[in-house]
C-alpha cells in the first residue's frame, strides 16, 4: 500500500496558480528526487507534504491519514542554508533536534542524559562524534550539512524532506555526502523526497525522479497556469536514461 498519497492536488497562492492537479503514491522507503524549472513550485510541494500548508484543493495522506500538523514529529526537514544553532554544540544542536521535533521543550535530568547518548549515537552515525563540543562555526560546510541532517534524524522521522540539500557545497564534499545519504538511507528505510537542480544527482540518489513542469503555456501570461509532475522517471539500477545511451553508443563503436 502506498505510503505517501497525493492525490488531485493544486495550490494557489492568492489567485495565481503555483501547483496543479498532483497526483504521487509512494512506497515506504522510497527515495523520490524532485527536479524542474526555478519557480514551479518544488519548494511548495515540500511544504505541502510537511503540512506547513494546506492545499487549495486535493489532499495529502500519509501512512492513510492526514499529515500530521506539528513540525516533524514524523518528517524531517533539511534547507539548502544550514539550519543549525550557532550557539549551541554539535551534541546540544542533536538534543534540541529531538527536544523541538518532539514538542517537549527542554529535557532536563535522567532525560536529557539519555537524549545526549542518543544525540551520540546520531553523531557517530554522521561521522561527528569526534566534533560533539565544538560550535558548528568550527565545522567545514559539508560537516555542517551533515549535522543538519543529523538534527533533522534526531527524532527518527519516517520521512526526510531534502530542499537542494548540497546546493551549497563544493563538488567533492557533495560526493561524500551523497555516499553518506545512501547508507543513512539504507541503514533506516526512510522514505526520502530530494528536491535538486542537478539532474545526475537526482538520478543517482533516487529510486524514481519526478519532474515538475508547466503542461500549458500562456505566451500572453506566463503564470497563469501552474506546474504538475509532467514526468515519473524510473532511476533505479542506475537508471539514467541518456547514461545507458551512451554506454550502449560506445560497444557499438568499440565492435565497429
Ligand atoms: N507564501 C507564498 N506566497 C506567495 N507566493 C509564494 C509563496 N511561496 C512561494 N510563492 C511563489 O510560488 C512560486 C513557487 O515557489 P517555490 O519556492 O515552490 O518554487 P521552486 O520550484 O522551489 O523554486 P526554486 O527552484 O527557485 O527554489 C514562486 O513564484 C514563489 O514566488
Amino acid at each position: 500500500m502506498s505510503f505517501v498519497t497525493v492525490r488531485d492536488v493544486f495550490q494557489s497562492y492568492g489567485a495565481r496558480p503555483i501547483i496543479e492537479r498532483v497526483n504521487v503514491s509512494v512506497d515506504e522507503g522510497e527515495f523520490i528526487s524532485i527536479v524542474g524549472a526555478s519557480g514551479c513550485g518544488k519548494s511548495t510541494f515540500l511544504r505541502l507534504l510537511l503540512a506547513q500548508e494546506r492545499p487549495t484543493r486535493g489532499e495529502v495522506r500519509v501512512a492513510d491519514a492526514p499529515p500530521a500538523t506539528e513540525p516533524g514529529l514524523d518528517r524531517g526537514v533539511v534547507f539548502q542554508r544550514y539550519s543549525v544553532f550557532p550557539h549551541m554544540t554539535v551534541r546540544e544542536n542533536v538534543v534540541a533536534g529531538e527536544s523541538l521535533r518532539r514538542g517537549w521543550g527542554r529535557f532536563f535530568g535522567a532525560d536529557l542524559k539519555a537524549a545526549r547518548g542518543r544525540a551520540d549515537e546520531t553523531l557517530a552515525r554522521c561521522g561527528l562524534d569526534h566534533v560533539a563540543d565544538q560550535y558548528p562555526a568550527t565545522l567545514s560546510g559539508g560537516m555542517q550539512q551533515r549535522l543538519a541532517i543529523g538534527q533533522a534524524l534526531a527524532a527518527k522521522p519516517r520521512i526526510l524532506l531534502l530542499d537542494e540539500p548540497f546546493g551549497a557545497l563544493d563538488p567533492g564534499t557533495r560526493l561524500a555526502m551523497h555516499d553518506f545519504l545512501l547508507d543513512l538511507r539504507a541503514e533506516t528505510g526512510m522514505t526520502v523526497f530530494m528536491v535538486t537542480h542537478d539532474l545526475e544527482e537526482a538520478f543517482k540518489l533516487g529510486d524514481r525522479v519526478l519532474v515538475f513542469d508547466k503542461p500549458r503555456w500562456d505566451p500572453v501570461d506566463p503564470s497563469l497556469n501552474g506546474a504538475t509532475i509532467t514526468y515519473d522517471f524510473d532511476a533505479r539500477d542506475g537508471g539514467i536514461p541518456f547514461q545507458t545511451l551512451k554506454e550502449e553508443t560506445h560497444v557499438l563503436q568499440d565492435n565497429g
